[in-house]
């Protein structure tokens, strides 16, 4: 009976082939006897399960993949692929999960007319699209006065950020403002000036988010009101290290190339090769970018939000002195670039000298300065800059947010999550840590949509059901956040004055060696492993400590808060309860390793939050609101590994790691398929219903 049936068989080059079975199989038979495509015979050994089946041609290519009547792994990418290349298809629903294929090229999609198009439309009745996504959310909302949120998930450069852009633009037009017709545009100008401080060139991407970034649109009578953004894990390490061919953040650079405009003389400000934390990368011109025009926008924008030009001016050169900063170090309190920056910030070159090169002790009952190497004054350097840089994207976002608030307040929104993928590296770091923790979290709300919700709705409906026991992570959450948890213990270890990496490690293996989500590896070095949904990741203990104090020298900060510039004052004094920010987000890899830190903590850092704390905002909750109704996801790919490269293997095997397919196997013991709808009846080849399903009576028919 296997006779003629087309099966997926894993190929080391494509991935996956198509191959025709030529003999029947009986159940014991070791080998499978087959033809490929280019019509050579293969004797496929048969381990312990048969390969997959291939779906008949009508049903690849469908715009749900649950309509596919084998749901594996071949299957989706086969599906995925034929759209994409074949129609330029690069959306495709899976159940409540909209997958995103980034073209890299502009497609004539997003037009007004086509968001005219979806406006008022049922999901199904239209091509899979984020303004179907938007348009099921606003629609639910209106109708339901239920908050309603889309998460937007997916590694760098798959397009997060553009169909969040999209989905923004979605809403301002179906729901152009109630009573301030510019909070439309004003909704859209946050994006330019989000990026100018929270996006940079990477290898992956030339206009990279180094931010998580949650966006609530309110809405009265259907109408928008205003928005409200939160970030969250803010890269700031990128502030002091770039690697090569990537940038600092843009507004960096929109500043260097603007140097001779007149309201920037006195800053002493030149070209973005000359400042250390700017010229790193070796390529302060990005192709794709435009820094003098992009400064024009940023410009514009901080207008449009009310930020009049003086303090523009002003914020922007709040942003100059950290050039300055990188040469500072070991030098003479006469020193030019030195001056420069004190003058700029106000403050006394002889102090900054001061708490740049020492450190305050306090044991108990006495107090004394103690010298700093000179690494150790550099580390100091790079921790101040950091601060500062995070201040002022504070206090931009504080800006924004007051721009954007309603001043009749909202009845219902529609959130926006844009956060990066889970993140494997070779060598991770607490900024992978912190980044799968969040994921975990994310991954932890798909399951209840997708199994919880899907499940009560068979109830509701009284099909017959058994319930399926689907991949529940909470064990891992547990394993994280719970009491003598991971992130319990690093900070309790933080809070010790002689915490450190090495004794944080040897509390991880006594406490959690016998969990089935941690383990502890080969490895001369401290180290751990977590098996999270998406696979296990080793993380290297060096550095977690220092990065999750986020300590920098309270000294410097307190010269900075008395500085003589009212807007410093203001950025440093509003201090304490600010946005989630992550010290260096990405950096894996040795480099970034903090060292060991054996010192006495300043007393002020005793009661600092510290930075895993406040992954979620300080919560174990995800951050959206409670109240909120359906959840609609984007999951989004990227067929890019060079930019130029589209659909390939190595697209595909990217899928398949980073994949729905864990998700696919889980759903595919709910109800998947969904046979077509069709007015001529279905051939009995095409309708191929898995065993499992028993709809042996449909056959029948
Ligand atoms: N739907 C789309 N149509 C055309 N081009 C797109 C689309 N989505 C993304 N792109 C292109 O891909 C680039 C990267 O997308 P985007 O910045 O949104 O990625 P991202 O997932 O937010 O990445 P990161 O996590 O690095 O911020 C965009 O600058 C744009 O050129």
């Amino acid at each position: 009976e296997h006779w003629g049936a087309r099966v997926w068989i894993p190929d080391c080059v494509e991935v996956w082939r198509v191959a025709e079975v030529t003999r029947s199989y009986k159940e014991g038979d070791a080998v499978l006897h087959l033809r490929l495509e280019d019509g050579s015979a293969l004797a496929y050994p048969i381990e312990s399960q048969l390969p997959p089946l291939c779906n008949p041609d009508c049903l690849s290519g469908a715009d749900d993949l649950v309509a596919l009547s084998y749901l594996h792994e071949p299957a989706v990418l086969h599906s995925l692929r034929r759209r994409f290349v074949e129609a330029n298809a690069i959306y495709t629903y899976c159940g409540v999960i909209l997958v995103a294929i980034n073209p890299y090229k502009p497609l004539p999609i997003y037009e007004e007319e086509v968001i005219y198009a979806y406006s008022g439309h049922e999901i199904g009745d239209m091509d899979p699209h984020i303004f179907a996504l938007a348009e099921e959310a606003y629609k639910q909302m209106v109708r339901f006065g239920k908050n309603q949120s889309l998460i937007i998930s997916g590694e760098s450069g798959a397009g997060k950020t553009a169909s969040a852009k999209y989905a923004m633009r979605y809403f301002t037009t179906v729901g152009g403002c109630l009573c301030d017709s510019s909070m439309e545009e004003k909704v859209l100008a946050s994006s330019p000036l989000m990026e100018a401080f929270g996006n940079a060139r990477t290898t992956r991407n030339d206009n990279s988010s180094r931010f998580g970034k949650y966006i609530e649109i309110g809405f009265s009578q259907a109408r928008v009101t205003g928005a409200t953004i939160k970030t969250y894990l803010l890269e700031k390490s990128r502030v002091t290290f770039h690697a090569k061919a990537e940038r600092n953040y843009h507004i960096f650079y929109q500043l260097c190339a603007s140097a001779a405009l007149p309201e920037l003389q006195g800053l002493g400000l030149r070209g973005a090769e000359s400042f250390h934390y700017t010229c790193q990368g070796q390529c302060t011109a990005a192709q794709s970018t435009n820094d003098v025009a992009d400064l024009d926008s940023t410009r514009h924008a901080f207008s449009l939000l009310g930020t009049g030009p003086a303090r523009v001016g002003r914020g922007q050169a709040g942003l100059v002195p950290q050039g300055y900063l990188s040469h500072c170090p070991h030098t003479s309190p006469a020193d030019k670039a030195l001056g420069l920056f004190c003058m700029l910030l106000g403050v006394e070159a002889s102090q900054v000298m001061r708490w740049l090169c020492h450190r305050k002790l306090v044991t108990a009952g006495e107090t004394y300065l103690k010298p700093l190497s000179r690494q150790q004054a550099l580390d100091s350097r790079d921790a101040l800059a950091k601060h500062m840089y995070g201040q002022v994207f504070r206090w931009m976002v504080s800006r924004v947010n007051r721009a954007l608030r309603s001043p009749e307040g909202h009845r219902t929104s529609i959130g926006i999550l844009d956060i990066y993928g889970f993140e494997m590296f070779e060598l991770n770091s607490f900024e992978q840590f912190c980044i799968n923790y969040a994921n975990e979290k994310l991954q932890q709300l798909f399951n209840l949509h997708v199994f919880k919700l899907e499940q009560e709705e068979y109830v509701t409906e009284e099909i017959p059901w058994v319930f399926v026991d689907f991949c529940d992570n909470q064990p891992c959450i547990e394993l994280i956040e719970g009491q003598l948890g991971i992130l319990d213990l690093l900070n309790e270890e933080c809070k010790m004055p002689q915490g450190s990496d090495g004794s944080w490690a040897q509390k991880l293996y006594r406490t959690h060696l016998s969990s089935s989500h941690f383990q502890k590896p080969k490895t001369p070095t401290d180290a751990f492993v977590v098996c999270h949904f998406a696979g296990k990741v080793e993380y290297q203990c060096d550095g977690f400590v220092e990065k999750n104090r986020d300590a920098v020298p309270e000294e410097l900060v307190g010269l900075l808060r008395a500085s003589k510039s009212a807007l410093l004052a203001e950025l440093f004094l509003e201090e304490g309860d600010g946005p989630t920010s992550l010290q260096s987000r990405r950096s894996s890899g040795p480099r970034m390793a903090g060292r060991p830190s054996r010192r006495s903590l300043p007393s002020s850092q005793k009661s600092k939050k510290s930075i895993s704390s406040q992954v979620w905002g300080g919560e174990k909750n995800v951050c959206w609101p409670r109240t909120t109704g359906v959840v609609k996801i984007l999951r989004a790919y990227t067929p890019a590994v060079g930019l130029e490269e589209r659909i390939s293997p190595s697209f595909i095997s990217s899928v398949e790691v980073r994949g729905p397919s864990q998700l696919l196997v889980d759903t595919s013991h709910l109800f998947p398929v969904h046979l077509p709808f069709t007015t001529s009846p279905l051939h009995l080849d095409e309708l191929r219903i898995p065993d499992a399903l028993n709809l042996a009576f449909l056959v029948r028919l």
